[in-house]
């Protein structure tokens, strides 16, 4: 059975992660006690012993872990920012295009996606690969996320009553410092360069909406003319043979709640047009803690043990 080491397994994304391990029956996990956890020579040893060691852990550590692992051998997946948009590394996110599963089960480096990424760029790549989005367009994203999404320190800041509790229920974030998902997003979308992109926290634990309002006018139509039309069916095709993804026309009951996918690894593409067929809003909808992290890495070790194609 392939080992499997999670460095940061105590941490809001690598707990979700090996339980999910366990649940699949399909990997032995290698663990630490909770004294041996941050020891450098206990990961050591524990990162040189697995088959795919798992980087569940803030940037700076998992560049630690990166140059602690010793053994040729072992695959690496990294949950963190630190090597998105690295040369050598893969990039996780198997639906982005064709072959890109292929590309993850050959990796000896897979970097998993941001939360946030995934869905910008579950919008963006389809449209840019099939012609009707030119690079230099100039977009807007917006994002909502459960406070998860921020890790262990924001979990405690909205759920604790400490100095450094938040009381607010919903805030805008990332509006003068660029968001840390931008470089991935530019890299992996197409795009010439970033799109403004307005995160946001709710004060709900986990699920996000990831949207993009593009006017008419800044698309190229397909054969027929409209519109909306060519979006649904440029998704539809791009999303056709994936399990995790569906798109769809409308939203019952016209109102979209972030949280409906939560615990799964699904993901859902909505395109909705005005009456006037003016513009088109594509929203994606997914679990941070899914689709957005453990879910997704889950998927990637096993296209990297070869447990799936
Ligand atoms: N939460 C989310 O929705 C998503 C998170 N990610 C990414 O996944 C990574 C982990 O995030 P998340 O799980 O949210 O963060 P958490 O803060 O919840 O977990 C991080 C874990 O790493 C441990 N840790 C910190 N430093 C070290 C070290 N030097 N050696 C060993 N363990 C260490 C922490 O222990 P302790 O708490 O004791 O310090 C904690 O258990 C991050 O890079 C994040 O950006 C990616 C997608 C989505
Ligand atoms: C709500 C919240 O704070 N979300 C995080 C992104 C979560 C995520 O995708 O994680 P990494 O990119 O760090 O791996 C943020 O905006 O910084």
């Amino acid at each position: 059975m392939t080992r499997i080491f999670i460095d940061g397994e105590a941490g809001t994304t690598g707990m979700k992660l090996a339980e999910r391990v366990r649940a699949s029956g399909r990997f032995e996990l290698v663990t630490l006690t909770e004294a041996e956890r941050k020891q450098t020579e206990a990961r050591r040893a524990a990162l040189d012993a697995c088959d795919i060691a798992v980087l569940c852990l803030p940037d700076e550590a998992a560049r630690e872990a990166v140059a602690l692992v010793s053994n040729p051998q072992v695959k690496l997946l990294d949950a963190s920012v630190a090597h998105r948009v690295s040369p050598g590394w893969c990039y996780g996110f198997p639906e982005m295009t064709a072959g890109q599963r292929q590309r993850i089960a050959g990796a000896m480096r897979v970097t998993n996606p941001g939360c946030f990424a995934t869905g910008a760029l579950a919008l963006l790549r389809p449209l840019v690969d099939a012609g009707l989005l030119a690079a230099d367009t100039p977009l807007v994203l917006h994002g909502v996320s459960g406070y998860s999404g921020g890790g262990r320190q924001l979990i405690a800041a909205f759920e604790g009553d400490g100095p450094d509790a938040i009381r607010s229920n919903h805030y805008l974030y990332s509006l003068e410092q660029p968001h840390k998902h931008l470089p991935e997003i530019v890299l992996h979308s197409g795009l010439a360069s970033a799109p403004v992109f307005i995160p946001s926290v709710g004060r709900y634990r986990q699920g996000m909406l990831v949207s993009l309002v593009l006017h008419a006018g800044l698309l190229r139509a397909g054969p027929h003319g409209d519109v909306p039309d060519t979006l649904l069916s440029t998704y539809r095709q791009h999303y056709s043979a994936s399990e995790d993804i569906a798109v769809r026309a409308t939203v019952p009951g016209g109102r979209l709640d972030p949280e409906a996918l939560n615990d799964t690894n699904r993901m859902e593409i909505f395109v909705l047009a005005d009456p006037g067929r003016r513009h088109v809003t594509a929203i994606a909808r997914l679990d941070n803690l899914g689709k957005g992290s453990s879910g997704a890495a889950l998927v990637n070790l096993e296209l990297m043990a070869r447990l799936r194609v």
